[in-house]
C-alpha cells in the first residue's frame, strides 16, 4: 500500500495550496482555535467547529485558486497570447487540435488507433508476453524497424522538458513503438485506482511510475500544466515517466502514471494535459458516491485534525462532504478537452466485481493497445489464469493505522437512519443521473446498468432497515 502524506486525500483540497493561501487559511484557523472558550464541555464544539472551519477553508481555497487561474488565463488573453487564441479556436476535442501541433497530434492517435486496434488472442500469441505493443500495419508516421533507433526515439532520448516531448512525438516511429508517455489514470480518489495501477504496472508492457499519486500537473505545476517549472519536468520525465527505462524498451514499453487530483479538476486540468500530451489515454474510475465518501472520511482519519468519522456520526458527516463532490462536472470537462476515443470511463463496482472484473480489465488493456490477458497469472492447480485485480489500500488499513480498528480486524457497518439516508440519496442521485447521460451519450457503458450498478448498492443498505428505520452502511 502505498504511502500518503496527511491532506493529500482531503474531500476538496487541492493538494498544492498557495503560500498566501495558507497563511491566512492558518491565521483564520488559529483565531478559532485559540478562541476562548467559556467550559470544558464546549471544548469539543470548538473543535467540530474548526474542523468545519477548515472544509470550509478548503473550499474557498479551491475557488480562489480556481478563480485566480481563470483571472491569470483571460490577462494573458488580452496580451493576444498564442494559447489564448487557441483557447477561442476551441472546437470541442482540445484547444490544439486546430494547430498544426494539435492536426498532427491527433493524426498519430487515429494512426495508432488503426494500427493497434483489436488486440486479441493471435497478436497476444505473437507477443507472447514480451511486449511487442502492436500490430504494425502502415502509416506515413511509422518506419520499418532499422538498424538504430526510430527518429522518434532519437528525438526523445535529448529530451529534458515537456515540449520537447511533443515536439518528438511528431518523429517517424517503429511499427510497435508506443507514444511516450502513454496512459494516465486520473481517478477518482478511492475508485480502486491504487489496485488498477498496481495490476497495470504489473504488465510486461507497463514501465508504469514507481510510486503511485506523483500530482505533478496538479501539485508541481500549480494546475497549469503548460506552466511547469524546469527544473521539475525534467526531474519528471525522467524519474517518474521513467524515460530511460521506456527507451531502453525500445518505446514497446508503456509509461504511465496515476495522480487522482487529475480527474477531479478535469475543470483545471483538461484541456491543459491535452495540450502537453495530446496523445494520451486517460482512464478515470468512479464509484458509488456514498460508498466512496466513507472510504474517503475513513481515510482521513489519518489527517491530524481528526476526520470527520472520529464520532462515528456518518450522517453528519457525509451530508457536508456530498454536495461538494461530483463526477458529472469534470468529467465533462475531460471530454470537451480530449477526443472520446482516448478516454475510458470505468465502473468500480464493475471492475472489481467476480462477474466482470477480469472482462473489464482485459478491456481496459486493449484500450492501451497491451496484451488483455497479461499479466500472467498461475491458478492453484497450477493452469494458466486471467489476471485479476487485487485489492489494495483498503479502509481496514487505514482504520487499523489510526487504531479505530485491530490488527485484522474487518470495518463494522455505518449505522444511519433510513430518513438520513433517503436524504443522503437527494443529494447524490442528480449528479449520477447525469453522469448516466454522458455514458450514455459518449458510449462507454450500457448507462441503464450503468446506473442499476449503483441503485443497487442503495438498495442494499436499504435493506438492512430495520422497522424502526435503523440501518446500515457497509461500503
Ligand atoms: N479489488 C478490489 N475489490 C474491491 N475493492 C477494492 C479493490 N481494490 C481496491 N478496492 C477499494 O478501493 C478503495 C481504495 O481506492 P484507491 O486506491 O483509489 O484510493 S486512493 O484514492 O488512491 O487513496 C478501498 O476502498 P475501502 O476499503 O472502502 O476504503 C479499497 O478497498
Amino acid at each position: 500500500m502505498k504511502p500518503r502524506p496527511s491532506g493529500k486525500a482531503g474531500f476538496c483540497t487541492p493538494s498544492r495550496t498557495r503560500v498566501a493561501i495558507v497563511a491566512i487559511a492558518a491565521i483564520v484557523l488559529l483565531t478559532v482555535v485559540t478562541r476562548p472558550s467559556p467550559s470544558v464541555a464546549s471544548v469539543s464544539a470548538v473543535a467540530g467547529g474548526a474542523s468545519k472551519h477548515r472544509r470550509q477553508l478548503e473550499r474557498e481555497e479551491q475557488q480562489q485558486l480556481e478563480g485566480k487561474l481563470r483571472a491569470e488565463e483571460e490577462a494573458e488573453g488580452e496580451g493576444g497570447s498564442v494559447e489564448q487564441a487557441e483557447d477561442d479556436d476551441d472546437d470541442g476535442h482540445g484547444s490544439t487540435d486546430d494547430t498544426d501541433m494539435g492536426q498532427h497530434a491527433a493524426a498519430q492517435v487515429e494512426a495508432q488507433d488503426a494500427a493497434e486496434r483489436g488486440w486479441g488472442e493471435e497478436q497476444a500469441a505473437e507477443a507472447g508476453g514480451g511486449g511487442g505493443g502492436g500490430t504494425g500495419g502502415g502509416t506515413n508516421l511509422r518506419k520499418q524497424w532499422g538498424e538504430g533507433p526510430s527518429e522518434y526515439a532519437a528525438a526523445l532520448a535529448g529530451c529534458t522538458d515537456l515540449a520537447c516531448l511533443t515536439m518528438a512525438a511528431q518523429k517517424p516511429r517503429y511499427p510497435g513503438q508506443f507514444l511516450f508517455p502513454s496512459f494516465f489514470v486520473v481517478g477518482w480518489q478511492k475508485s480502486a485506482t491504487t489496485s488498477l495501477f498496481f495490476h497495470l504496472r504489473g504488465h510486461p508492457q507497463v514501465a508504469a511510475a514507481h510510486t503511485k499519486e506523483p500530482e505533478f500537473f496538479s501539485e508541481q505545476c500549480g494546475y497549469r500544466p503548460t506552466h511547469c517549472p524546469q527544473d521539475a519536468q525534467e526531474e519528471y520525465i525522467h524519474r517518474v515517466l521513467r524515460l530511460p527505462d521506456v527507451l531502453e524498451s525500445q518505446l514497446t514499453s508503456l509509461s504511465a502514471e496515476a495522480s487522482t487530483h487529475y480527474g477531479r479538476n478535469g475543470a483545471l486540468l483538461a484541456s491543459g494535459i491535452h495540450k502537453v500530451f495530446p496523445w494520451l489515454r486517460i482512464i478515470a474510475s468512479v464509484r458509488e458516491p456514498i460508498n466512496r465518501a466513507i472510504s474517503m472520511l475513513a481515510h482521513n482519519l489519518d489527517l491530524s485534525s481528526k476526520g470527520c468519522l472520529t464520532r462515528r456520526e456518518v450522517y453528519t458527516c457525509l451530508k457536508k462532504e456530498l454536495p461538494g463532490l461530483n463526477y458529472s462536472e469534470p468529467w465533462e470537462a475531460w471530454l470537451q478537452a480530449w477526443p472520446r476515443t482516448q478516454l475510458y470511463l470505468v465502473q468500480y463496482e464493475n471492475m472489481t466485481s467476480e462477474e466482470s472484473g477480469v472482462q473489464v480489465l482485459q478491456d481496459i488493456k486493449r484500450f492501451l493497445h497491451i496484451d488483455p490477458n497479461l499479466p500472467a497469472t498461475v491458478e492453484d492447480d497450477g493452469s494458466a489464469g486471467l489476471p485479476t485485480l487485487s485489492q489494495h489500500n483498503t479502509r481496514a488499513q487505514h482504520l487499523q493505522r489510526k487504531g479505530e480498528l485491530k490488527e485484522g480486524e474487518e470495518p463494522e457497518g455505518w449505522p444511519i437512519k433510513r430518513r438520513q439516508y433517503e436524504e443522503l440519496l437527494d443529494i447524490v442521485r442528480p449528479d449520477a443521473e447525469r453522469l448516466a447521460k454522458l455514458v450514455r451519450q459518449h458510449g462507454f457503458a450500457d448507462s441503464k446498468e450503468w446506473l442499476e450498478n449503483w441503485e443497487m448498492q442503495w438498495q442494499a443498505t436499504l435493506d438492512t432497515c430495520d422497522k424502526r428505520g435503523n440501518c446500515m452502511i457497509f461500503p
